[in-house]
């Protein structure tokens, strides 16, 4: 009978590199042995002390998502070439590495996933910050209620000159970072507010309550979500911010950039 390599051998034959996605010390040991193997590792952390790492924002659980982040963060390092076939090793069914994908690296369809954080004007430690509050907030909403949230993000003078105020600013004279423990409090609190957060490059929250008035001509965005959504996504046309849109409507995350949806996340996922 033929062996199962004879069967699922062409899924890694001739592949020209591998990608191990968050693997445990025991399974990346096993790859030292094996010559001539160009290895890439792709994790939130890399624990393995692996040489080429890409590091994750944060663990996507849409596998589709790791695996383009990990992908386009390798092209973007040179690690691996546009063309390469790749093996995909990743955890989709248990903690462990359970899933082998052959996924051919295509510089043409970059989703942006990795540019997202990567190269926006913001660092990407504040694009992953506001995009985990942003979940936090989806999971938890207002005292158990839905609630909806949009947060802009970097290119805050440019932001701020397309917006005005639609109430006092409460962050008018704080130095409140998105990052910092409070901000998950208050911002469940501000979450029932109207309009938009404007968050600077570093992360600083400048202003609440802003209403967004970019022109919003030929931008596209998902049937059935509204003026948030189309605001969230024009203002990043206009200017060089991102935008991360909770909608209370869907209770998804959508991250936006150059006027285009770039991630959709579900936070009940995380
Ligand atoms: N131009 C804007 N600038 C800032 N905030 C806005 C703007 N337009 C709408 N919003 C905010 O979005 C809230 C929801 O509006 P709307 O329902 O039209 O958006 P949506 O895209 O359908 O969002 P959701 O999916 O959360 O319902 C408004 O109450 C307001 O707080
Ligand atoms: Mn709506």
């Amino acid at each position: 009978m033929a062996g199962l390599d004879d069967v699922f051998g062409d899924l890694f034959t001739s592949v020209d590199a591998v990608v191990l996605f968050s693997p445990s010390g025991s399974y990346y040991e096993r790859f030292m042995a094996v010559d001539e193997l160009d290895l890439v590792v792709v994790g939130t952390e890399n624990d393995v002390g692996a040489e080429t790492f890409v590091e994750l924002p944060l663990e996507f659980a849409a596998i589709t998502d790791r695996i383009r982040f990990g992908l386009e963060g390798a092209l973007d390092q040179g690690v691996i070439e546009d063309g390469d076939d790749l093996a995909c090793a990743t955890s989709v069914f248990s903690d462990e590495i359970d899933t082998v994908s052959r996924v051919r690296a295509d510089a043409e369809t970059q989703t942006g996933i990795y540019d997202l954080f990567a190269k926006s004007r913001a660092d990407p430690e504040v694009v992953k910050a506001v995009l985990e509050v942003a979940i936090e907030l989806g999971k938890k909403g207002q005292k158990g209620k839905p609630v909806g949230a949009l947060f802009v993000v970097g290119d805050a003078g440019k932001v701020m000159n397309k917006s005005r105020p639609l109430s006092y600013n409460p962050f008018e004279k704080s130095h409140v970072h998105v990052g910092d423990p409070i901000v998950n409090v208050m911002l469940k609190e501000f979450s029932r507010l109207d309009g938009a957060f404007i968050i600077s490059d570093a992360g600083k929250i400048v202003s609440a309550y802003r209403y967004l008035e970019p022109s919003a001509e030929g931008i596209d965005i998902p049937k059935g979500l509204g003026a948030r959504h189309m605001s969230g996504a024009a203002i990043t046309r206009d200017t060089n911010s991102i935008s991360i849109v909770l909608s209370e409507s869907d209770g998804l995350v959508r991250a936006f950039k150059a006027g285009e949806l770039i991630l959709e996340v579900d936070p009940e996922a995380y």
